[in-house]
């Protein structure tokens, strides 16, 4: 049955979410990042367009951290030994994983400044 091979393949990829959740730190890190993002976008009720920014960024951190875990289990099951070759493919992994969050913290700041200057601007009358 077709769609039992489906539902099955979605568990499975259910299942290397929660791994990702379990067993990486930095899976945890960007979880949160992601939530502060998300609370910090309802609070400022930033535009539609702005949503999809934030989204699409935290879409593609949190997936290009699990494809860097993915590769740090896959170089590990070739060898446990110290190899050059293995090195190199972890830093790869990885130097994407931070390549993309550091882009991801020029997206949000450039999204938030405006708001937080706002923010800003408007307690200080408040308290004159
Ligand atoms: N088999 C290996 N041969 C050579 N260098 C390795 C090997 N395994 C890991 N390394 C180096 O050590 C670093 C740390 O490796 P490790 O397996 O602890 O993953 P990690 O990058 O620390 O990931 P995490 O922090 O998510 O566990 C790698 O980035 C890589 O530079």
């Amino acid at each position: 049955m077709r769609w039992k091979r489906f539902v099955t393949s979605v568990w499975y990829a259910l299942n290397g979410v929660r791994l990702a959740v379990c067993y990486e730190r930095n899976m945890r890190i960007h979880l949160v990042a992601a939530i502060i993002v998300i609370v910090a976008a309802a609070v400022f009720r930033v535009s539609k367009m702005e949503w999809l920014v934030l989204l699409i960024t935290i879409g593609i951190v949190i997936s290009l951290e699990i494809v860097n875990s993915a590769i740090e289990r896959a170089v590990d099951l070739v060898t446990d030994e110290y190899r050059p070759l293995a090195k190199e493919a972890k830093d790869l992994a990885a130097g994407a994983v931070l390549v993309f969050a550091f882009l991801s913290i020029i997206i949000g700041i450039s999204i938030f400044l405006p708001y937080l200057h706002v923010f800003f601007k408007n307690s200080l009358h408040f308290h004159k």
